[in-house]
């Protein structure tokens, strides 16, 4: 283990030890390329170790592989708007916890770098090269991010050369770019989508980063979903192997909200919001017809995040089926079961799905679907027709009672919405952030709040994991207690569950040693 000190902090690296476990050689930060590109060295992670079990999972720099980069005074101590703020710039030794509830003896934990304008910069803002590309399905506040990057560059930083790249990655070598002034994108946050077109697929390492170098490009900012931060990270990686000056930047964007330890992605706010509105339709429906059942799909391919919080908000849902908790139709403790109840007590029922719920049932009645989008995500059976023909096939032919049922898909209206008003000022912070990081030479990072706070996040935390619904905590037993529904819950499905999700931070210190996750050296300041 080598160590060199940082800051008032000791950044130790062990190549062959696993970051996590300490076990040796098995776990490096993973960047799957497609099978076109080549093979390429990931760079090391930067942990920084203090006292106490100190842990910072620090983000790279422009001078972790750039020698002798000139750096300039921050042009916003000059910005009137700013200068009434008492400490405007981010200390250099500020950073956040990732845990928040400790004991008196836990360590400290891992903290990430926090977030905001340096006093220093490391571009001239002249020279600044900019541009945004959005990849992935849509998602409320993605024209509010490029909006505000736009601003946050031009307003705060005098960036006059900023240019959008036309649909998705593939845009980078295949298509024009776009001009972004500031005039140009001017009440774009009132409309859903994005102005700058999106794609699945396309991606192309060499030739992005080729397309970059060429257009002369200097600060790249990525939004999109786990499938794109992965890409950016490459991108991160090509460019430092070319020793280029390039800020790679990634601002994570999920509807699903599917992205680990940031407390939420932009938009899902707005979703969940926008669902309540396709389930108060389900429940008017339901309430209005006899023995009447309103079913509604939404979105959340691996995560039931929007439907277990829409389910919470609404409180008109009987039943709320998610891709975490695997669930069953007949006999006992199953769903007809439970409908026939709720009918029976009620006269009507309201029920949430989350497209990714169920696939395996689905799988077993229709023809099994391998077929991948242009990204290579597994594309989904419709769960919410096929729970449809089922009920109504359950009650037609195993019950005397007669149903109703109404089946709601309002799956791609509540992604094409412009963002609420939370998530604009959402959008502004993350924004915000992701300039002041690249303008202060920090590059291979994405950016995101962790308990309320800004951070920058080295691309691996957000990429080596989904964030998922946990069925053993305490959020989804709310839910269950709000519907009154079954858990179908086995205790295989406990184990597995406890087993998927431990986070690590819950580790206890003496482990986080025993594990090689920190060293036992602490740093002189
Ligand atoms: N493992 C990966 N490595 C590099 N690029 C990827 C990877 N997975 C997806 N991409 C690219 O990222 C873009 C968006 O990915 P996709 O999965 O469709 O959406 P999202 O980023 O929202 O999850 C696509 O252009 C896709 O080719
Ligand atoms: O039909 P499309 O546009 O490819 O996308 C549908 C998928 O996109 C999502 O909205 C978001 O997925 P990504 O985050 O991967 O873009 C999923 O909820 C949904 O399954
Ligand atoms: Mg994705």
């Amino acid at each position: 283990m080598h160590s060199v000190t940082h800051g008032a902090f000791k950044l130790s690296s062990d190549k062959n030890r696993d970051r996590k476990t300490g076990n040796r050689n098995r776990r490096k930060p993973e960047v799957k390329l497609t099978p076109r590109s080549p093979v390429m060295v990931v760079s090391q992670p930067k942990v920084v170790t203090g006292d106490h079990g100190f842990v910072l999972e620090d983000v790279p720099h422009l001078i972790d592989y750039i020698t002798d980069v000139p750096t300039y005074p921050n042009p916003l101590q000059d910005n009137p708007a700013y200068a009434v703020v008492k400490q405007y710039f981010v200390d250099m030794d500020d950073t956040i916890a990732q845990k928040i509830v400790v004991h008196a003896n836990s360590p400290r934990g891992t903290h990430f770098r926090r977030a905001g304008p340096r006093q220093k910069v490391y571009f001239k803002s002249d020279d600044v090269h900019a541009c945004i590309v959005t990849c992935g399905g849509l998602c409320p506040g993605l024209n509010t991010v490029i909006r505000e990057i736009v601003g946050s560059l031009h307003d705060m930083y005098g960036v006059k050369r900023i240019e959008g790249i036309e649909g998705g990655y593939s845009g980078f070598y295949s298509r024009n770019t776009i001009p972004l002034t500031p005039k140009a994108v001017n009440g774009i946050h009132k409309r859903g989508g994005t102005i700058i077109g999106t794609s699945r697929g396309g991606y192309d390492n060499k030739k992005i980063v080729n397309s970059i170098e060429d257009r002369g490009i200097n600060q790249v900012y990525i939004i999109g979903g786990d499938g794109t931060q992965k890409g950016a990270s490459a991108i991160y990686e090509e460019v430092r192997r070319r020793g280029l000056k390039v800020a790679v930047v990634g601002i994570p964007k999920t509807i699903d909200n599917d992205i680990p330890v940031i407390d939420q992605s932009f938009g899902f706010d707005t979703a969940v919001e926008e669902a309540q509105r396709a389930i108060n339709a389900a429940h008017v429906e339901a309430e209005s017809n006899e023995n009447c059942i309103g079913l509604v799909k939404l979105m959340g391919r691996n995560s039931g995040f929007i439907a277990m919080y829409a389910t919470l908000a609404s409180r008109d849902v009987d039943c709320c089926l998610i891709p975490e908790s695997s669930f069953y139709l007949e006999g006992p403790g199953g769903l007809f079961e439970y409908i026939e109840k709720r009918i029976k007590e009620n006269g009507h029922m309201v029920i949430v799905v989350a497209e990714g719920a169920g696939q395996d049932l689905v799988a077993e009645s229709l023809r099994t679907n391998d077929d991948k989008d242009a990204s290579g995500n597994k594309l989904l059976n419709d769960v919410g027709l096929w729970l449809s023909q089922k009920i109504k096939g359950h009650f037609k032919t195993q019950t005397e009672m007669e149903i109703n049922l109404k089946y709601i898909d309002p799956t791609y209206m509540i992604r094409a919405v412009p963002s609420n008003a939370s998530d604009n000022v959402y959008c502004t912070l993350l924004a915000q952030s992701a300039v002041h990081g690249a303008m202060a030479g920090y590059t291979g990072f994405t950016v995101g709040p962790v308990h309320g706070r800004e951070c920058y996040l080295p691309f691996y935390r957000i990429t080596e994991k989904q964030n998922k619904v946990v069925i053993t905590d305490r959020m989804w037993a709310r839910m269950l207690s709000s519907t009154n529904q079954p858990s179908f819950l086995n205790t295989k499905d406990i184990i597995e569950s406890i087993m998927d999700e431990a986070p690590p931070t819950q580790l206890l210190d003496d482990q986080l040693v025993d594990n090689g996750l920190v060293t036992k050296e602490t740093t002189v300041c």
